[in-house]
């Protein structure tokens, strides 16, 4: 990092009248009928957008939602654009597409000031290989580039890294600043000599300090709680959290992959066939660091996978075929609350179930009245990831976290250690 500094940041940019190319990560939830059911990562998009708009800049929108295979109705960005509009103060120009001539004439008749959102960058299969051909359409749209999409910032992805190379300049949002900051922050804690220094630091960057603490210097016992459905892309983390955590949580869609490769039935439920070795050898560490990682000793199960299906609480080894698990039961609960009592430090990334579902909500709702519970007495609590922040907005204890963060993966990428491609790519960075 810090190796091309002289470029500038987005506060140095020359805007007025540019085309401006912002990859945000708009990657919100939404309901069946398409209603947003949690805004923060519009909102966290919004400090810069409003800054573009200001300095008379042409804004580009970009970003993926869900994760679609083609062009899929279902996972248009158009839901979006009233929430954008409300929150900027303006009309947002929706794009059917994010390439190709139509679009082009869009930005040509964009006035300073004004804003479109591309559709989902994600219809094209271009995107998520990163084809250089695919990025240069993106690029040839604008003058400069902004990446903001910090909950995206560990894909190298054609609008989060192919990108940067054909726009310069290519800088950080204000979102992905406090990123960049952050990793400077990780060096001087390893590199520098004076707590002096360090503490005036943190305590001028004073919003960081939570999740420089929790990468660099957690207060102890330090917990990690993973959960949620990207099993493959999360599973992997695991491992280097075992290096740093005393407690590890394993719940939502996680864990019947590790269920099963001990030799548990586990139906229906949500398994990673090709990690099963895996979890088999993180098991092992576990135990050979000392490291006290849970598993749900009950399941909430289902016998499909919607808000009206029949459910049931069993034993974590008594999975009946055609049922599968989508939450958490009551023994894990106070298992979970009473392992968390006694740490300083919680990093959460992943739901405890499908929240979603009222019927399949109690794990994830329980958890994050713990949190709360234990933020009040002083631990620091480290929320991250799309619906994990979504379902603590839900029973309304966001405020009582010490930190919010619209990156799930990114966060736990970050908290590895590993080098975040969207942030590489900048020249800033
Ligand atoms: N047991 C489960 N089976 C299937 N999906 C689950 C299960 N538990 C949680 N989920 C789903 O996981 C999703 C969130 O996962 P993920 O994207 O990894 O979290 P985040 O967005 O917080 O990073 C939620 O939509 C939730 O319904
Ligand atoms: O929701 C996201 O990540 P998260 O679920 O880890 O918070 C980001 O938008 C990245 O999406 P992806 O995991 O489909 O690349």
């Amino acid at each position: 990092m810090a190796t091309k500094k002289s470029v500038g940041s987005l506060k140095e940019a020359d805007l007025k009248g540019k085309r401006v190319f912002v990859r945000v990560d708009l990657n919100v939830p939404l309901d069946d009928n398409f209603n947003i059911t949690d805004d923060t990562r519009i909102r966290a998009a919004v400090p810069t957008i409003k800054y573009l708009i200001g300095n008379a800049a042409k804004v580009i929108l970009s970003s993926h939602l869900g994760r679609p295979k083609g062009v899929t109705p279902k996972y248009s960005l158009k839901p979006l654009v009233p929430r954008l509009s409300e929150l900027l103060g303006l009309e947002v120009k929706m794009a059917n597409d994010c390439i190709g001539e139509e679009v082009e004439k869009l930005v040509a008749g964009l006035p300073e000031g004004g804003v479109i959102l591309l559709e989902n960058v994600r219809f094209y299969k271009e995107e998520e290989k990163n084809e250089p051909e695919f990025a240069k359409k993106l690029a040839s749209l604008a003058d400069l580039y902004v990446n903001d999409a910090f909950g995206t910032a560990h894909r190298a992805h054609a609008s989060t890294e192919g990108v940067a190379k054909y726009l310069k300049p290519s800088v950080a949002g204000f979102l992905m600043q406090k990123l960049i900051l952050l990793s400077y922050l990780k060096l001087l804690w390893i590199f520098s000599s004076s707590i002096l220094e360090w503490v005036l630091f943190v305590s001028y960057l004073h919003e960081l300090d939570y999740l420089v603490g929790a990468v660099s210097n957690p207060k102890k016992p330090f917990a990690a709680i993973v959960g949620g459905s990207k099993v493959s892309s999360k599973i992997g983390v695991i491992e280097s959290l075992l290096e740093k955590v005393d407690v590890l949580l394993l719940g939502g869609g996680m864990i019947f992959t590790f269920y099963k490769a001990q030799g548990l039935a586990v139906g229906s439920s949500l398994v990673e066939e090709d990690k099963l070795d895996l979890a088999t050898s993180l098991l092992e560490k576990a135990k050979a660091k000392g490291v006290s990682l849970l598993l749900p000793s009950d399941v909430v199960i289902a016998d499909k996978f919607s808000p009206d299906a029949n459910s049931k609480i069993v034993p974590a080894s008594e999975i009946p075929d055609g049922w599968m698990g989508l939450d958490i039961g009551p023994d894990s609960i106070k298992t979970f609350s009473e392992a968390l009592d006694t740490t300083k430090t919680i990093i959460w990334n992943g739901p405890m179930g499908v929240f979603e579902f009222e019927k399949f909500a109690a794990g994830t709702e329980a958890i994050a009245k713990k949190l709360a519970e234990l933020g009040d007495k002083g631990v620091t609590t480290i929320i991250g990831g799309g619906d994990s922040v979504a379902a603590v907005e839900k029973v309304g204890l966001a405020e009582k976290m010490s930190h919010i963060s619209t990156g799930g993966g990114a966060s736990l990428e970050l908290l590895e250690g590993k080098p975040l491609p969207g942030v590489l790519a900048l020249n800033d960075a």
